[in-house]
C-alpha cells in the first residue's frame, strides 16, 4: 500500500504520525511510505532519517495526500487540508467527530474512509490508541494547573503541595480513567490533597486501592461536585463517554461558587469538555479566565511534548497501521474487532452515530 504522512499544522502541533522505525516496518513489508518534508523534525526525526529508513520526502502536504491510499497522521484535518482528502483514501488519525459537525460534514463529503484512533476499543472497552495520549495528557495536567495556580498566571497563588505547616491545594478529579488516574498519581506526588469522582463503582475500589492515602475516591454526583466548589483549588475534567459529547458537570454558574483564581483544566475539551464555560484553545493563548476562573482547554495538550508523545502514541498505533497496509481496510476491519469499533466513516456514510455532535 502507499502510505502518506503529512506534517502536523495544527497550532503548535508538533508529533508526526510515523516514525523513522514505523517507516522501516511498513518499507520491510513491501509498502511504500512517503513523508512530507520536516514532518518529525518538531519530534526529533529529521528528513535523512526517514529516507535512510526506507521512506521518501516529498515537498507539499498536497503532494502526500494525491498519492497516498492511506494518510497516517496526529490531530484531526485542518480546514485546508479538507480538499485534499480524497475519495476511497483510508485517513487514520483523531478525529474527535462528536465536537464538530464541520469536520464531521466535510469527511462525509470527502467520501474517505475515516478511521478514528480514540474509538478504536478492545473487548475490555479500554481504548489503545487514546490511552498513552490520555496518559500523556493526566500527568500535563498537574504540570500546567500547578503553573496557572500561580499568581503572576491569574491563579490563587498557592503551591499545590503546601509547606510544612501550611495545608497544600484541594484538587478534584472529574473521572477516573486513564486521564484521571494518571492526573491524581502526579497531584498527588507533588502532595496535593486529591479527590478522584467517577460513576463507576468498581473502578472507584480499582482507584482507593492503588492511589496513594492522600487521594480520596468519591461517587461522581452533581450534589458531591457542589460540595467541593468553594474550597477547590484545582479542577481536573477527565470523564468520557466513548466516542460521544461530553457530559457538563461544572455549569457557568457554579463558577460564581468558586474562589478567584481557581483553576480549571479541562483535558475532556476534545469531546466538547464536561465544563460548561470551556471552548478548545491552543498552546499559543492556552487560558482564558471567566469570572475570575482561569480555563485551561488545550485540545492537544501532548502535542507540547512531541518527543515523549510521538514514541507514545506511534508504539501503539504502529500494529494497526501495518494490519490496515497489508490487509486493506475491508478485511483488516473484519478480522480485527478492536479497529473495526474505529471505522467511523466510510464513503459518504456515518457509521457510528454517538459522533454526532
Ligand atoms: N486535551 C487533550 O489533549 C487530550 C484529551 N483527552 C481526552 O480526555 C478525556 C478522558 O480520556 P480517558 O481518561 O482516556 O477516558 P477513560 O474512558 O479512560 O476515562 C473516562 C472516565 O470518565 C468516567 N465518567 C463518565 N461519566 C462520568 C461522570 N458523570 N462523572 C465522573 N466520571 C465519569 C468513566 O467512568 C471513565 O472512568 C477524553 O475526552 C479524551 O479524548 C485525552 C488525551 C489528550
Ligand atoms: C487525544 C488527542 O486528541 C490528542 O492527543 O491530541
Ligand atoms: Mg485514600
Amino acid at each position: 500500500m502507499i502510505i502518506g504522512v503529512p506534517k502536523e499544522i495544527k497550532v503548535q502541533e508538533y508529533r508526526v504520525g510515523l516514525t523513522p522505525a514505523g517507516v522501516h516496518s511498513l518499507v520491510g513489508n513491501g509498502h511504500s511510505v512517503y513523508v512530507e518534508t520536516q514532518a518529525g523534525v518538531g519530534s526529533g526525526f529529521s528528513d535523512d532519517a526517514y529516507e535512510m529508513a526506507g521512506a521518501k520526502i516529498l515537498d507539499s502536504a498536497a503532494k502526500v495526500y494525491a498519492i497516498a491510499e492511506m494518510i497516517v497522521k496526529v490531530k484531526e484535518p485542518q480546514n485546508i487540508e479538507f480538499p485534499l482528502i480524497k475519495e476511497n483514501q483510508i485517513v487514520f488519525t483523531y478525529f474527535h467527530f462528536a465536537a464538530s459537525r464541520e469536520l464531521t460534514e466535510a469527511m462525509l463529503a470527502s467520501k474517505a474512509i475515516c478511521i478514528t484512533y480514540e474509538t478504536v476499543e478492545n473487548d475490555d472497552k479500554s481504548l489503545p490508541l487514546l490511552t498513552p495520549m490520555s496518559e500523556v495528557a493526566g500527568r500535563m495536567a498537574v504540570q500546567v494547573g500547578a503553573y496557572y495556580l500561580g499568581k503572576p498566571q491569574g491563579g490563587k497563588g498557592k503551591l499545590l503541595g503546601g509547606v510544612p505547616g501550611v495545608k497544600p491545594a484541594n484538587v478534584l478529579i472529574l473521572g477516573g480513567g486513564v486521564v484521571g488516574t494518571q492526573a491524581a498519581k502526579m497531584a498527588a506526588g507533588l502532595g496535593a490533597n486529591v479527590t478522584i469522582m467517577d460513576t463507576n463503582l468498581s473502578r472507584l475500589r480499582f482507584l482507593e486501592d492503588t492511589l496513594p492515602p492522600n487521594v480520596d475516591t468519591q461517587f461522581s454526583t452533581s450534589y458531591a461536585i457542589q460540595e467541593h466548589l468553594a474550597k477547590v483549588d484545582l479542577i481536573i475534567g477527565a470523564v468520557l463517554l466513548h466516542g460521544a459529547k461530553a457530559p457538563h458537570l461544572i455549569k457557568k454558574e457554579d463558577l460564581l461558587r468558586m474562589e478567584k483564581g481557581t483553576v480549571l483544566v479541562d483535558v475532556a475539551v476534545d469531546q466538547g469538555g464536561c465544563i460548561e464555560t470551556c471552548k478548545p484553545t491552543t498552546h499559543e493563548n492556552p487560558i482564558f479566565e471567566i469570572d475570575g476562573i482561569v480555563h485551561y482547554c488545550v485540545a492537544n495538550m501532548p502535542g507540547a511534548v512531541p518527543q515523549t508523545s510521538t514514541l507514545a502514541l506511534t508504539q501503539a498505533t504502529l500494529p494497526y497501521v501495518q494490519l490496515l497496509a497489508n490487509l486493506g481496510w475491508e478485511e483488516a476491519c473484519k478480522q480485527n474487532n478492536s479497529l473495526s469499533k474505529g471505522l467511523s466513516l466510510s464513503k459518504g456514510e456515518l457509521l457510528d452515530v454517538r459522533l454526532i455532535g
